[in-house]
C-alpha cells in the first residue's frame, strides 16, 4: 500500500517510510492512496478473534509488505499482552443500547496506549533494521505524552521530547510524564496552550535541515501509524455487537480528531457504522463544524476535560481532503485560509457530505460533572470527564441514530487520572492502580520553555543523547 499527502506535493511513501517520516514534507498528513476494503464474509470470519488476533488482521492491511508478517505479529502480541484487562478493550453496558468501550487498561490508563505501545516497538524495529537513531518529538494535552514516554523510555536508538502546556494538564497526567527519569526522556513545559505546542512540533518538522540532522519522528496522531492502530477497536466493538449484520454507532470524545477519524476509516473500509458522534467540551470548533459548518477558531478555554482543550484539530485535514474530493491543492488552500483568517472555507455540499456519517455536540463543564454523577448513580460506573463528555453528547444526539442501534461511547481515560473532577461529581477520589500508588511522591524533572520553535530546536540539539 502507498501513502499520499493531503497537500498533494510530497512523495508517495510506503508504511515503513510514513512511520518514520511522521509529517509529510509539504506540511500535509499522510493517508492511504485508497481505503482497503473488508468484505462482510471476512468480518464474519474475524468474529471471535481475540484483540491481538484482530489487530494483526487489520494492521496487515495498512502495513503491506514493509514489515515481515512474523515480526508484525510478534510486536502486536507483545503490545496487547501488557494490557491490564484480558479483553484488552472490554465493552460495558450502561443502558438500553448504550455501551462504553473501556480503552484505559494500558500502562498509562488512556486510549493512547493502544497505538503508542505498538509504535514504540515499530520504531525500534525500523531503526534497528536501518541502523539509525531518531528523535521523537510530540505535543501533548496530557495523555499522548505519558503514553509515548512509557512506550519509548530507555530505548537505545531514541530520544523523546514531549511538550506539554504549562499548568494545563491534571497533576496525575503531568507526573506520569515528569517522574520518568530515563536519560532518553526530555519533558518540556511550554508557556502556552496545546495548540501552541502542536504548532511548534509542526514548525520543527518544517525545518528540513533540522529534521534530517536529528532524524525527527512524530508520535502524535499526525503519524499515520497512530491512526491505523486505533482503527482496530472500532472493528472489535462492532463485531462483538453483531456487525457486519447489524449497524453500530459510536460517540467519541474529541480534541485532535484522531480517534473519531479512525472510526471514519473503519466505516470507509466497510464496517457498518450508523453514525459517528463527535463529542467536544466547550472548545467546540469541531462540534460547530458538524452542526452548522462553522469551523472558526476561538481561544482555548481550560475545562475539566483538559486533554480535549484543543481548537486546531490536526486530523481534520485528513477528512477535509476527502470532502474536497482528494484534491491536495484545494485542501492546502483551505488550510492556508484558516491559518490566515481563522475561518475555514467549506461549501454546503462538503458540509452535507460530512453530515451523512457524522453528528456532533458539545458538553460544558457543568454537564460533564453532572454526567459523571448521573452515570454513577444509575450504574455504579465511574467515568472520567472525557468519557462523560462522550456519554452526555451521545444522549443528546440519540435521536439521530436509528432505533435499536447500539451506541458505543469510547471511554478514553481512567477516572483516576482526573481525581479532582471525579471528586467534584461523586465526592470520592478514584484510586490509582497499586503500581502507581506513590506517583505523587516521586521526584519530577522537566524544563520550561517559551513557545518559540527556534528555542525548541536549540534545546533538542543540546539535550539529545543520540548526537
Ligand atoms: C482522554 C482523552 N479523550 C479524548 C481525547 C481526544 O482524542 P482525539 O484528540 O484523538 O480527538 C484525548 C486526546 O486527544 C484524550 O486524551
Ligand atoms: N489529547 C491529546 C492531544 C494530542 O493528540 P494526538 O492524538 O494527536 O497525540 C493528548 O493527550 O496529548
Amino acid at each position: 500500500m502507498q501513502y499520499i499527502s493531503t497537500r498533494g506535493r510530497a512523495p508517495r511513501l510506503d508504511f515503513g517510510q510514513v512511520l518514520l517520516d511522521g509529517l509529510a514534507r509539504d506540511g500535509g498528513l499522510y493517508l492511504p492512496e485508497s481505503w482497503p476494503r473488508v468484505e462482510p464474509a471476512t468480518m464474519r470470519a474475524w468474529r471471535g478473534l481475540d484483540y491481538a488476533g484482530l489487530a494483526k488482521q487489520v494492521m496487515r492491511l495498512f502495513v503491506g509488505t514493509t514489515i515481515a508478517p512474523a515480526d508484525l505479529d510478534r510486536m502486536i502480541d507483545d503490545t496487547y499482552a501488557g494490557f491490564g484487562h484480558k479483553a484488552v478493550a472490554p465493552l460495558k453496558q450502561l443502558g438500553a443500547n448504550e455501551w462504553v468501550m473501556e480503552l484505559f487498561h494500558g500502562p498509562t490508563l488512556a486510549f493512547k496506549d493502544f497505538a503508542l505501545q505498538l509504535l514504540g516497538r515499530l520504531f525500534d524495529h525500523a531503526l534497528d533494521r536501518s541502523d539509525r537513531r531518531g528523535v521523537i518529538l510530540g505535543a501533548t494535552s496530557g495523555d499522548t505524552g505519558s503514553a509515548a514516554i512509557e512506550a519509548c523510555r530507555d530505548r537505545a536508538r531514541l530520544d523523546v521530547f514531549i511538550l506539554h502546556p504549562l499548568g494545563r494538564t491534571s497533576e496525575v497526567q503531568r507526573r506520569q510524564m515528569t517522574t520518568v527519569l530515563s536519560p532518553n526522556v526530555h519533558n518540556i513545559a511550554i508557556r502556552g496552550t496545546f495548540d501552541d505546542a502542536q504548532d511548534m512540533v509542526k514548525a520543527a518538522f518544517g525545518d528540513e535541515a533540522f529534521r534530517d540532522q536529528v532524524g525527527l519522528t512524530a508520535i502524535n496522531s499526525i503519524n499515520w501509524a497512530r491512526i491505523a492502530a486505533q482503527v482496530v477497536y472500532y472493528f472489535h466493538a462492532a463485531l462483538a455487537l453483531g456487525a457486519p449484520d447489524r449497524e453500530v454507532a459510536f460517540a467519541v470524545p474529541t480534541g485532535n480528531f484522531g480517534d473519531v477519524y479512525a472510526g471514519y476509516i473503519a466505516a470507509s473500509m466497510g464496517l457498518p457504522v450508523a453514525k459517528l458522534i463527535v463529542a467536544t467540551n466547550e472548545n467546540d470548533i469541531l462540534a460547530r463544524f458538524f452542526r452548522n459548518g462553522d469551523y472558526s477558531s476561538a481561544g482555548v478555554r481550560p475545562t475539566w476535560s483538559p486533554s480535549m482543550d484543543i481548537q486546531v484539530a490536526s486530523n481534520f485535514e485528513r477528512l477535509l481532503f476527502d470532502l474536497k474530493g482528494r484534491d491536495g491543492e484545494a485542501t492546502a488552500a483551505a488550510i492556508r485560509t484558516f491559518r490566515e483568517t481563522g475561518h475555514l472555507p467549506v461549501s454546503d455540499a462538503e458540509i452535507a457530505k460530512a453530515r451523512l456519517l457524522f453528528d456532533a455536540g458539545a458538553a460544558d463543564d457543568a454537564r460533564t460533572i453532572d454526567t459523571i454523577a448521573r452515570v454513577f448513580a444509575e450504574t455504579g460506573e465511574i467515568l472520567d470527564p472525557h468519557t462523560a463528555v462522550g456519554v452526555a453528547v451521545a444522549r443528546d444526539r440519540r435521536e439521530g441514530v436509528p432505533a435499536g442501534t447500539p451506541v458505543v461511547v469510547l471511554a478514553t481515560a481512567h477516572p483516576a487520572k482526573f481525581p479532582d473532577a471525579v471528586e467534584k461529581a461523586i465526592g470520592r477520589r478514584p484510586a490509582l492502580p497499586a503500581r502507581m500508588a506513590d506517583l505523587m511522591e516521586r521526584p519530577e524533572r522537566y524544563d520550561t520553555l517559551e513557545a518559540d520553535v527556534s528555542i525548541l530546536t536549540s534545546h533538542i540539539l543540546s539535550h539529545r543523547r543520540n548526537a
